[in-house]
């Protein structure tokens, strides 16, 4: 009978285990079960630096409190670090680098044509193209290749170390190498020297300035700047920038004042200060040669009520070419030139250029520019100049 009964218990179990199973298969009309359902997406993560999206920054606002006020923060009062600058010996032997472009030409375009084995009419000629190309100009190449021929005539076949000795010779007679290119810049006892900085604007007369007060500062030597452009009133800025790194006092005026009356008061200072060098940097403005006159003759003629111009400084690009030496004619027509600061000798091929200036205006080349950088100014040297240029 017990047996009996558990067989049917079984049968009861079976049956109602069917019967669950059937009702979950065809729960729901028979339709498959849903798919199932996506987690939302969380919210974006702003990237570092990125302002959040105005709702989360409203849902900050709802949560964050405010800190409390603080103290403004008192601006911190730079001191500007005094540079002292490099002493100037040497600096062309540092720079000759930078005359790379006038050494392909000049230099060893030159030379290989020197060191032909067979110097005829075309390769003269070839020679005499070069020197004009160099910014020579017509004269002394006209000399130059009328010795080279009348030596090379004389010599026969050349080594190639006699055609470069030949070469930096006759580039050095030239260029003038026992003309005296000294910086007037000794003070009179009391009264410190004064240097007049003129040129057109742009061939880098304010830089000049400001890169020969390095130059002064860097031999020892005491110096005060003038700012008389004052018809461009960044110039005087440029130079205060520059004035302030190396320590020297800078005189300026009022935009559009009397150029004459900032180099009076620059002038006076230097004085006062006991300074040893005064440099006045001038606009020079190229509109009539009267007028250019009248301003370069008034700064010269009020500096003497009390000092003496020592050094008239002509500042020229040596990339300008012809049109830039026309120029500079003019001012030597009006202002007695002393010396010739030729700039951007880096950026050209036509390291001629000192040859022709130098007897166009009948003054030495006493500085030259060989780059950007605030030291790149250099007593112009000619050996190291011809030796750069023929290669060591
Ligand atoms: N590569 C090179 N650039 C130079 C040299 N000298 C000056 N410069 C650049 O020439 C540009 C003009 O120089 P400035 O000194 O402003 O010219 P400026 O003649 O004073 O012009 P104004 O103030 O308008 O009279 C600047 O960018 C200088 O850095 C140089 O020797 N080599």
């Amino acid at each position: 009978m017990e047996a009996y009964l558990g067989i049917i218990a079984i049968i009861v179990v079976v049956a109602l285990l069917a019967a669950g199973g059937m009702f979950l298969l065809f729960r729901g009309g028979g339709k498959s079960a849903p798919p199932p359902v996506a987690p939302p997406e969380a919210p974006p993560i702003p990237e570092e630096g990125q302002a959040p999206s105005r709702g989360a920054v409203q849902e900050d606002a709802a949560t964050t409190t405010v800190p409390p006020p603080t103290r403004p923060v008192e601006p911190e009062i730079v001191v500007p670090k005094i540079e002292i600058p490099p002493p100037s010996a040497g600096r062309m032997v540092r720079l000759r680098a930078r005359l790379a472009r006038s050494q392909s030409t000049l230099g060893k375009g030159l030379l290989d044509l020197l060191s032909r084995d067979r110097l005829d009419d075309d390769t003269w000629d070839e020679i005499e193209e070069t020197l004009i190309t160099a910014d020579v100009g017509v004269g002394p190449t006209r000399a130059m290749v009328e010795e080279l021929r009348t030596r090379v005539k004389v010599l026969g076949s050349r080594t190639p170390e006699e055609a470069r000795t030949l070469l930096r010779e006759e580039l050095l007679t030239q260029i003038g190498a026992d003309m005296d290119r000294t910086l007037n810049v000794k003070p009179h006892g009391e009264r410190p020297a004064v240097v007049l900085v003129v040129g057109v604007n742009g061939t880098g007369k304010t830089t000049t300035t400001g890169k020969l007060a390095r130059v002064l500062i860097g031999d020892g030597s005491k110096v005060v700047l003038g700012a008389a452009d004052t018809f461009r009133a960044a110039a005087a800025d440029q130079l205060q920038t520059w004035g302030d790194r190396v320590g020297a006092q800078v005189v300026r005026g009022p935009e559009g004042g009397d150029p004459a009356s900032v180099a009076f008061d620059a002038v006076a200072e230097g004085i006062q200060e006991k300074a040893d060098v005064v440099i006045v940097d001038t606009a020079g403005r190229l509109h009539t040669k009267t007028g250019l006159m009248d301003e370069l003759g008034k700064v010269k003629r009020v500096i003497e009520k009390r000092a003496t111009v020592d050094e008239v400084l002509l500042v020229l690009d040596a990339t300008t070419g012809q049109n830039g030496m026309r120029q500079a004619q003019v001012f030597a027509e009006v202002v007695n030139i002393t010396g010739i600061a030729l700039t951007k000798l880096d950026g050209t091929a036509k390291g001629g250029i000192i040859i022709s200036v130098q007897r166009e205006l009948g003054v030495p080349v006493k500085l030259v520019g060989l780059g950007e950088g605030p030291d790149d100014l250099a007593p112009f040297d000619p050996e190291v100049f011809v030796d750069a240029l023929l290669g060591d």
